[in-house]
């Protein structure tokens, strides 16, 4: 006999416990699936651990520039590689329990642990068990999608999630794909002290941003010793003794690298494969994600798909933002023309290396391809006294205003603190708000942020 429920979620990553959190608390009888760890990638083997070793890279960069700040360490800096990775394990060790925790203490929320699978458009099955509702939510997630190399089944390769387990650090680390995933591996392990090559086969790094910005993320990780390698395509892999002999392809260069440990960061692919949708008629674009509506709701009525899996952003922040969607068009009363969309999101995210890169809205490029009037203003973070007063003076702050609106359209920082001075710019564009309410506003001395009114105030045409 099937157990009946009013809502099942499948996966307890971003979403899910967030959503079973809601709906059992709205009086609904919910199961919630999940067949490895709570919490999903971004606690287990995404940003938490990913940041808490950032953090003890940063501190690793800083104790060597000690004598900047007139600070004597007597001896060389070492890094305790076992330490540091013992640090990220309490602290994403904790999350993860945390989330356990909290999900096992809701009220009328059952947690089933296992693989789960639709069988029909009412029906799911975990092992043994059928669960049933009629209403089915899919958050399952991503995985490391490992790009077709020559050689890549003769050699040992790692993904963000085996990299997270190593116990000694690797004497040279190559890492295939120059975007979020590997840059940000790229530097913390320079930090920690392996040599380190990163192998990108696009003309540049984090390709998506603009060419001058993909320029500066570049010059700064190798100006810390990164070597970076662009253009690298047809790459291939085989054994040299212990080693691992990587081979590309730029242009008429064929960069090598003899290495101990190779980390993939071609992307990543949705846990779609193995879920029975095609039992229950939903769609998938050519690459598996979930097809979805501005509401969420799949091809089949009764079914919506949350997170990375439905392909509409793949981060934290929009895993959680779809959860706010669903929560509130199904229990907040909303009328109709005040429905939650996916459509009222606007793009922000942020690149953790150390400076951060942070952005919101359009690229320049992108502002040129809309055909609007732009408006553009810049700063260099050394003319940011914060910036200076903390000897971190790389990047830069800009700004793109919609010269007829004069409301933000985009911005572009790279520097110290922009992970946190951008939400200030992204507020405004959800307010709709001219930019003349944040030119008004009186930031805190001294700070990154208040050098966004002045930036705001040297605008120039964008060409
Ligand atoms: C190295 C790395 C660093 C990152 N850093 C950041 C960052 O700093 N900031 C940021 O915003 N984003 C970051 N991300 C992205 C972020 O981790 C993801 O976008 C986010 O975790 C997606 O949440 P989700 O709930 O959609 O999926 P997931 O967190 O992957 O959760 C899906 C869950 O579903 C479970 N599951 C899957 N299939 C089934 C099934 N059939 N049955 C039962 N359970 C199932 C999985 O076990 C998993 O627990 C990073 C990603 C990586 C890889
Ligand atoms: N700070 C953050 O918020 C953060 C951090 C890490 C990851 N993430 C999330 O994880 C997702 C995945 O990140 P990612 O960096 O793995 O993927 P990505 O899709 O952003 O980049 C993959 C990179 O690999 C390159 N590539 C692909 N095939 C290759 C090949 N055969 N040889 C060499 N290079 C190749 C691509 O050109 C691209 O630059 C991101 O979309 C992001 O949402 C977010």
């Amino acid at each position: 006999m099937p157990e009946h429920f009013d809502a099942i979620i499948i996966g307890a990553g971003q979403a899910g416990p967030a959503l079973a959190a809601r709906l059992s608390g709205a009086g609904w009888h919910v199961a919630l699936v999940e067949r490895h760890l709570f919490g999903g990638t971004c606690v287990n083997t995404g940003c938490t651990p990913t940041k808490a070793l950032v953090a003890s890279a940063r501190v690793a960069h800083q104790a060597r520039r000690a004598a900047d700040f007139g600070i004597t360490i007597g001896g060389p800096v070492s890094v305790d590689f076992p330490s540091v990775m013992a640090r990220k394990d309490r602290i994403a060790g904790s999350s993860a329990a945390n989330v356990e925790c909290w999900v096992r203490g809701l009220k009328d929320t059952t947690v089933v642990h296992g693989h789960a699978r639709l069988d029909g458009p009412q029906r799911v099955r975990v092992g043994q068990r059928e669960l049933e509702s009629d209403r089915i939510f899919l958050d399952v997630g991503g995985r490391a999608a490992i790009a077709p190399m020559q050689g890549i089944a003769d050699v040992p390769l790692l993904t963000n999630s085996s990299l997270l387990a190593l116990k000694e650090l690797p004497e040279h680390l190559l890492v295939v794909g120059g975007s979020y995933v590997g840059l940000e591996f790229a530097q913390m392990f320079r930090r920690f002290g392996a040599q380190v090559t990163v192998f990108e086969r696009a003309a540049r790094v984090i390709s998506r941003e603009d060419p001058d910005v993909s320029q500066a993320v570049h010059d700064l990780l190798a100006g810390e010793g990164v070597d970076l390698r662009v253009g690298s395509e047809c790459m291939a892999f085989r054994m040299e003794g212990q080693q691992i002999r990587a081979r590309a392809r730029c242009g008429d260069d064929e960069p090598e690298a003899l290495c101990s440990h190779v980390l993939v960061a071609t992307g990543r692919r949705p846990n779609t494969d193995d879920l029975g949708l095609d039992t229950a008629g939903v769609k998938t674009d050519a690459r598996g994600f979930i097809e979805v509506n501005d509401f969420l709701e799949t091809s089949v009525p009764g079914i919506w798909a949350l997170g990375e899996c439905n392909g509409r952003g793949a981060f934290t922040h929009t895993t959680w933002n779809d959860y706010e969607i669903v929560a509130a068009n199904l229990l907040d009363g909303l009328a109709n023309q005040n429905r939650r969309r996916v459509s009222d999101r606007i793009l922000t995210y942020a690149l953790f290396t150390d400076p951060p890169l942070a952005r919101v809205g359009l690229s320049v490029q992108q502002a040129k391809d809309s055909k609007r009037p732009t408006l553009i203003g810049e700063r260099p973070m050394r003319r940011v006294s914060r910036a200076v007063e903390k000897g971190e003076e790389y990047g830069f702050l800009r700004v793109l205003v919609d010269a007829e609106s004069k409301q933000l359209v985009g911005a572009t920082l790279l520097g110290v603190e922009a992970d946190e001075a951008i939400a200030a710019l992204s507020t405004l564009m959800y307010a709709k708000a001219p930019i003349s309410v944040l030119q008004r506003s009186v930031q805190i001395h001294p700070t990154v942020s208040e050098l966004l009114p002045t930036v705001l105030g040297e605008l120039k045409p964008l060409e």
